[in-house]
């Protein structure tokens, strides 16, 4: 590459830079996404070189596949209805070991391995994500439903140049512990802090029409469009909680929802500084 060809892709970045300049930018970064080194450090990097050009990055995590791994070294059998784990109270405990105790670590250690200043949370810290039992859904155990979201932390910290790692368990009332889904959480977090984009990183190239061809991403998705894909299955499992936190945070105020492939190397910069339009964008209407 010339020399200016790199200067033409610095410069091509300067709009997006203005546009998200000051602005909140969450990005849920799922367990599924979270495959190689090489992958997860530019992640991270994405992360910061945000962070330095003047956006507020706030991180949401999942972890789904590390919990069913140490689930399955410990016997305990695990399942999903639509997209959420079934969580009993020594499912909940390993949720929450491996989430809060491990995930979350690594992430904080990463982006601060990569220049940036991290600091760790799960929803217990400062009553960040208070909980409560999905309505009906007394089958799904300790899953929770968030109920409120503490800003003003979030904010504390953005403001001050932290970037905000989040784990998706909750507190209720009483205390206890609250497994949730985390693109429920980072849509959650979004529409209280009224982000400007959402950014949801998964192993596939966006919503597919197809599940088993890669090529069929569907690149824009009408919020009134969405309950028709659910029914007719052509969006299911993992994808439902990731399509109904889109709808949640765009009614909510957010002002962009993006699902993109997180094992294309340097996915989020791509959407958020060029012109290339990736993953699918589920959009109002
Ligand atoms: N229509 C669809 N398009 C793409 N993926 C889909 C679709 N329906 C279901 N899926 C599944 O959703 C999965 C992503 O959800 P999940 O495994 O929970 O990811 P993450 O850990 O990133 O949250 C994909 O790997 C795919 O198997
Ligand atoms: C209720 C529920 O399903 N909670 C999720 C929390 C982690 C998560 O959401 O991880 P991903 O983003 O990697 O899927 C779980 O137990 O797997």
């Amino acid at each position: 590459m010339t020399a200016c060809e790199k200067a033409a892709i610095l410069v091509e970045a300067l709009p997006y830079i203005k546009e998200f300049y000051g602005k909140t930018v969450v990005i849920k970064y799922g367990g599924s996404a979270m495959t190689d080194c090489s992958l997860k450090k530019a992640v991270m990097e994405d992360i910061v070189l945000m962070k330095y050009v003047g956006m507020h990055p706030v991180v949401v995590h999942g972890g789904g596949p590390d919990i069913t791994r140490m689930l399955d070294r410990l016997g305990i059998s695990t399942s999903f209805v639509n997209g959420l784990r079934v969580t009993d109270e020594a499912t909940m405990e390993i949720v929450e070991m491996v989430l809060v105790g491990k995930i979350n670590k690594e992430i904080v250690a990463g982006i601060n391995d990569s220049g940036g200043s991290a600091v760790g949370l799960s929803g217990k810290d400062g009553k960040l994500i208070r909980a409560e039992p999905i309505p009906g859904k007394e089958v799904l155990g300790l899953v929770g439903r968030v109920r409120d979201v503490n800003t003003e932390l979030i904010e504390t910290l953005t403001e001050r140049g932290y970037i905000p790692v989040i784990s998706p368990v909750g507190i209720g009332d009483h205390g206890e512990s609250y497994n949730i889904n985390a693109d429920h959480v980072a849509g959650a977090v979004a529409s209280a802090l009224k982000a400007d984009k959402l950014v949801l990183l998964t192993d596939v190239p966006g919503i597919l029409a197809d599940k088993k061809d890669p090529t069929s991403r569907i690149s824009r998705l009408r919020i009134s469009e969405v309950d028709e894909y659910i029914d007719c299955g052509i969006i299911e499992g993992g994808m439902i909680p990731k399509v109904e936190c889109c709808v949640d945070a765009l009614k909510g105020g957010v002002g962009r929802t993006h699902i993109i492939d997180g094992r294309v190397p340097h996915a989020i910069l791509l959407e958020v500084f060029t012109d290339e339009g990736i993953g699918s964008m589920v959009v109002k209407g």
